[in-house]
């Protein structure tokens, strides 16, 4: 049973999931408006008897549909003219109340709806593994997390609307069949038969739906990777090229709305004919063929013609859901898949300082590939670590491992001697500060980019002004014509390189953090303000634990200990005149820096 809802009602039990009960007040909200729709129709029997009793005498096919009547003339009401078209007026008047509740509800509904798929996204983003993220496809997260969005919610307001129709069609159905069953059978097996003739059309436009789906995602990651790369696209005269792969995604994207779009017209444009051809078909035959009178068959049609009506308006609903229905599909395996690859976080919480970071035969890989081979490493707190080696060597890699980026494949790594995979890697995280190779800048004032759009209050401007200046940013926000409150362009285009990494190195300082992590984050820097930052390096060091992945050799001379990485293994490791004295090639490095 269960399966045969899950088959037949697969949409209805996705909507079901998110909103419960939700979902059949709905319902019940729709079934209600064509019950009050048919009483109010009940009051047009009357009337039609009277027309037919001075026309063409045909009024015994009503009967069984007075129900109402014959229960208010049983109560002694004399049922006038002016009392039938009273109660009329009423029944249509619930009726209209009853739509603009269930509209209401159902926009409610709706928005609660998105809400919930947008907070649960968000939240299963947040907790994405980070391996995970590094392999995925941005242009689909943004895409799916956007775009398809709305298109859930269209598929959300297509499939009720749709049913709503459905409900009516029904009612009108229950009049006309009362009325003329022959007549009605007859139609009704007709309009089976045409829906033949739009399964295809409905499974062609599911299909481009799904096929859409995939080149939003495309084009999407297209445009980020258009955006980002931008520069160097220019630059190179490139643009034009990278722009025909964006170009040839536009296209085909084109090319699956029209082919949408043209099922939806041929639909539109066929329904009428189809159904005047059938209806006059079993006219034709009924009175021709069969004999049979043409008064209740007129009849019975004036509720068919509203039935159908409401059949073409489920059928085009119906088919507008479709072309929307694929990114329901995409939203559940979305959804899934960053439920399944979400990050093990363990329950140990590091409330108290981060005294020791231990690593004993610590591997990672990526697939197949051995990336950190048997590392063993003690970090004592506020001592400064560097790392150097080749490219590739594993030296980010490292790192991440340690800010519990990374999950480790095996060994141990111990912070306050917990393993990194029993604790709340949160609490150990906000300890962190991360300058990255390329440094965040977000599109907002100097001060919130520092201070994490903290309040202006007396204590926060002093802990920013203290980190502007060990950050040697302080000069730079005392020339800006609006100081701390200047605006930073989008991604911080009206920088140069050396002042966003400044500016990060700021907002990692303006933070009450205890391990430093920076990850070449001097390579952009001139000599000057290199030198500059050295300095206070230097006079953070001892205050924080820091961790630097460095090009440069110059900035880590005064390192505590100098890791040099060898293909994912400790090559060798000690103070710079140690290493300088007994490793080549570190004695190397040094002599080719000191030369450029
Ligand atoms: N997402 C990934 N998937 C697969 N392999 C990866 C991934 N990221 C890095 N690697 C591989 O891991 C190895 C170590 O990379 P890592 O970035 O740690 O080196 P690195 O020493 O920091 O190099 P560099 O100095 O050039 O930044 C490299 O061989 C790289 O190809």
């Amino acid at each position: 049973m269960k399966k045969i809802i899950e088959k037949y009602f697969e949409s209805l039990v996705y909507f079901y999931r998110a909103l419960k009960y939700k979902v059949f007040i709905i319902l019940l909200l729709s079934v209600l408006i064509g019950f009050l729709d048919g009483l109010g129709l009940t009051m047009f029997l009357p009337l039609l008897t009277m027309v037919s009793d001075t026309g063409s005498g045909q009024n015994g096919d009503t009967e069984n549909l007075n129900f109402l009547l014959k229960f208010i003339t049983d109560l002694n009401i004399d049922l006038t003219l002016i009392r039938i078209l009273i109660l009329m007026a009423c029944f249509f008047i619930a009726k209209s109340i009853v739509v603009y509740l269930y509209e209401v509800y159902k926009v409610n509904v709706q928005q609660q709806f998105i809400t919930k798929i947008r907070f649960k996204n968000l939240n299963r983003l947040n907790n994405l593994a980070f391996k995970y993220f590094i392999s995925s496809d941005p242009g689909r997260i943004q895409n799916t997390m956007t775009g398809e969005v709305d298109r859930v919610a269209r598929a959300f307001l297509t499939y009720f609307t749709a049913f709503q129709a459905g409900i009516m069609v029904v009612v009108y159905m229950y009049f006309a069949f009362t009325i003329d069953t022959k007549f009605a059978i007859l139609v009704s097996i007709g309009g089976v038969i045409t829906n033949f003739i739009y399964k295809k059309i409905y499974k062609n436009t599911k299909g481009a739906s799904r096929k859409l789906t995939g080149e939003n995602n495309i084009f999407q990651s297209l445009v980020i990777q258009h955006v980002s790369n931008f520069k160097y696209l220019k630059a190179t005269g490139s643009i034009s090229k990278y722009s025909n792969k964006l170009k040839s995604s536009i296209d085909k994207i084109e090319i699956s709305n029209v082919k949408i779009g043209k099922l939806a017209a041929f639909l539109t444009a066929s329904r009428e004919p189809i159904v005047v051809l059938v209806v006059v078909s079993v006219i034709y035959i009924q009175t021709s063929l069969l004999g049979s009178s043409l008064g209740p068959i007129l009849i019975s049609l004036l509720f068919f013609y509203r039935a159908l009506n409401f059949l073409m308006q489920m059928q085009n609903q119906w088919n507008k859901f479709l072309a929307v229905s694929g990114s329901m599909e995409n939203m559940t395996r979305f959804s899934d898949e960053l439920k399944l690859n979400k990050e093990e976080n363990g329950s140990v919480a590091i409330k108290d300082r981060v005294t020791k970071i231990e690593l004993n035969e610590v591997y990672f890989n990526y697939g197949s590939n051995v990336i950190i081979n048997g590392v063993s490493l003690d970090i004592p707190r506020h001592k400064t670590i560097a790392f150097v080696g080749e490219s590739g060597s594993g030296k980010t890699t490292l790192v991440n491992l340690i800010a519990g980026l990374l999950p480790i494949d095996r060994g141990e790594l111990l912070i306050n001697n917990n393993n990194i995979a029993d604790i709340n890697l949160n609490t150990y995280q906000s300890k962190i500060g991360y300058i990255t190779q390329d440094p965040v800048i977000f599109n907002d004032t100097i001060f919130n980019n520092i201070t994490f759009w903290d309040e202006k209050s007396d204590s926060n401007i002093k802990k920013f002004n203290s980190a502007i200046q060990k950050a040697a940013i302080f000069d730079f926000v005392l020339e800006q014509s609006e100081r701390e409150d200047t605006l930073l362009g989008s991604f911080g285009s009206n920088l140069s390189g050396g002042q966003k990494q400044r500016i990060s190195i700021a907002r990692e300082l303006y933070k009450d953090v205890e391990i430093l992590i920076l990850d070449e984050a001097t390579s952009a820097l001139d000599s000057e303000t290199e030198k500059e930052i050295q300095k206070n390096m230097d006079s953070l060091q001892g205050d924080y634990t820091i961790l630097i992945v460095a090009h440069r050799i110059s900035t880590i001379k005064n390192a505590d200990k100098i890791v040099i990485m060898n293909k994912g293994k400790i090559e060798d490791d000690g103070s710079f005149q140690k290493l300088y004295e007994n490793s080549p090639y570190f004695k190397k490095l040094v002599s080719l820096q000191e030369l450029s």
